[in-house]
């Protein structure tokens, strides 16, 4: 099985974190591959995923706006079906991070996207809408690391069960 994990970045953090979801599928022995959308995206490889997580940076407290328009625009990658799930990273607790994923998942649910993150169903550690890191609180962004692990842990485990 495939997964795949489609962001934007722009300082690095993003990427950073999606590294970390990665490495919590990997542990499960699933296969994922990470993409920027500032490269070329693999249509061939995305298709035949099972699901996709999308990262986000918190820009005026929602998503960025080139991970919209790559949702908005493209025709190319199948999304129904898939499961789904959303991450974000931003400065602040109140900075929009609960928003800048919300923003995501109307959008998957639309596709028609399985959208998953754990919710409280699974327990401690707690990833309600999706994982988010603050890079502009104490060490939070370094400390969320495992969280992320454990978002891609629970992804990977939801979509062995289901495809
Ligand atoms: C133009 C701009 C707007 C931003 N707006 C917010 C915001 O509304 N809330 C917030 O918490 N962080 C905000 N941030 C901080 C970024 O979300 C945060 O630094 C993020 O980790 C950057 O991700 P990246 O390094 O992957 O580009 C903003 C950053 C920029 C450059």
């Amino acid at each position: 099985m495939k997964l795949g994990i489609i962001y934007y970045t722009h300082g690095g953090h993003t990427h950073e974190m999606a590294e970390c979801i990665a490495e919590g599928i990997q542990s499960k022995d699933v296969e994922v591959r990470l993409f920027s959308l500032n490269e070329q995206l693999d249509e061939n490889y995305l298709n035949e995923c099972a699901g996709i997580i999308f990262g986000t940076p918190t820009y005026v407290a929602t998503s960025h706006w080139r991970v919209i328009e790559w949702l908005t625009k493209d025709r190319t990658i199948k999304l129904g079906g898939k499961l789904g799930g959303c991450f974000a990273t931003a400065h602040y607790a109140q900075g929009g991070s609960d928003s800048a994923i919300m923003s995501l998942v109307g959008i998957l649910v639309t596709k028609g996207m399985l959208v998953y993150s754990g919710g409280s169903a699974l327990g401690k550690p707690f990833i309600h809408h999706g994982p988010v890191a603050l890079d502009a609180v104490g060490n939070h962004f370094e400390e969320s690391k495992e969280l992320f692990k454990t978002f891609g842990q629970r992804f990977a485990d939801k979509a062995l069960e289901l495809f």
